[in-house]
């Protein structure tokens, strides 16, 4: 695995599972395997979990870690090719990604979609010019339209509560007040062919994916009859793909409540984090002992640990 940029960049997606579970129950297990080599993680937006799990990671394996939020503590950051530099970006990413990857055996990027032009977004502009320009091996730390570090704990989460029959796994568009990317969603879709799974998603009409992540899913409008036999439910907001980056609505009936968790099979929720409380789920869901919303995030580690280790490997290997 020489980038990881979506699940596709995976060789042996099986055995980085098993190495997650054994980073899991033995975190310092390569405590030297990273030493002497830099991992650069780049913010362009917020980050909690993937910013302190990824961190954790990498000191786990004896990596030296250097962060910057990217807008803020730097240089504004022009993407074109070929513009006249004379606004209020000083520095262009050609040459900021050659610096930093001078800097860095690995450099992970966080830029979210800006939900303005639908054909830049998917085109992964900032991700793959650093692919182009640093020289070294890319992390997806959320791009535009994939989150696959969140994918992969989800998936881990997923197999340490795997019912004994084939699982249904639902995944539910909930409210919110704001136009959020579509990354979280698209990328779970991308992994679920991994969790051998019946899969199903519901949203309101408008709030259609990208045809080429739906392909494996049954789209089921009306979301109580989703619900039903459901042993996982997976809830996120996103923005319409189809009237790009719009709220097309907030309809609260669309919320995840205990009266609507009674309709599946003793199902277990889950959600990436952050979640604004009683807009996407009500207190008793989040604070319920089916809830593996912290689970997921406490698994952010391991995952993002298999995902240095390969990463590493491969870096060894070709020195
Ligand atoms: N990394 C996990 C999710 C990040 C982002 N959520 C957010 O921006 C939530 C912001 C808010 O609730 O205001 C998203 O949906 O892709
Ligand atoms: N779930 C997730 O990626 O969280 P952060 O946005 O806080 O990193």
């Amino acid at each position: 695995m020489q980038h990881f940029i979506s699940v596709h960049d995976l060789e042996q997606p099986l055995a980085m599972l098993y190495q997650a579970q054994k980073f899991k129950k033995d975190p310092l297990m390569a405590r030297q395997f990273g030493q002497g080599k830099t991992l650069g993680l780049l913010f362009f937006n917020s980050s909690l979990r993937t910013r302190l799990s990824v961190q954790k990671a990498a000191l786990n394996l004896g990596l030296s870690v250097m962060i910057i939020n990217v807008n803020q503590d730097s240089w504004n950051l022009e993407l074109e090719d070929g513009s006249i530099m004379n606004m209020d970006r000083a520095e262009h990413i050609k040459e900021a990604a050659a610096v930093i990857g001078s800097y860095c055996d690995f450099v992970g990027v966080r830029a979210f979609a800006k939900l303005e032009n639908r054909a830049f977004d998917y085109q992964e502009v900032i991700l793959q010019k650093f692919k182009q320009y640093a020289g070294v091996p890319i992390l997806n730390l959320e791009s535009s339209s994939l989150h696959p570090l969140q994918s992969f704990a989800d998936w881990l989460t997923l197999e340490e509560h795997r019912p004994k029959h084939r699982p249904k796994i639902v995944v539910t568009w909930a409210p919110h007040p704001k136009a959020l990317p579509q990354a979280v969603v698209n990328s779970f879709l991308e992994w679920t062919p991994l969790m051998n799974a019946e899969i199903v998603l519901t949203h309101p009409k408008g709030y259609e994916l990208a045809p080429k992540f739906v392909q494996n899913c049954t789209i089921e409008y009306n979301q109580e009859k989703a619900f039903e036999g459901a042993d996982f439910i997976y809830a996120k907001n996103w923005s319409s793909f189809k009237h790009y980056g719009q709220v097309l609505n907030q309809d609260a009936s669309w919320r995840i409540t205990t009266k609507k968790m009674q309709l599946t099979n003793q199902a277990k929720f889950m959600h990436c984090l952050p979640i604004r409380r009683n807009v996407i789920a009500e207190d008793a869901v989040l604070d319920s002992s089916y809830a593996l919303h912290l689970q997921q995030a406490t698994n952010r580690c391991p995952t993002a640990q298999a995902v240095l280790f390969q990463l590493l490997s491969n870096l060894k290997n070709n020195h």
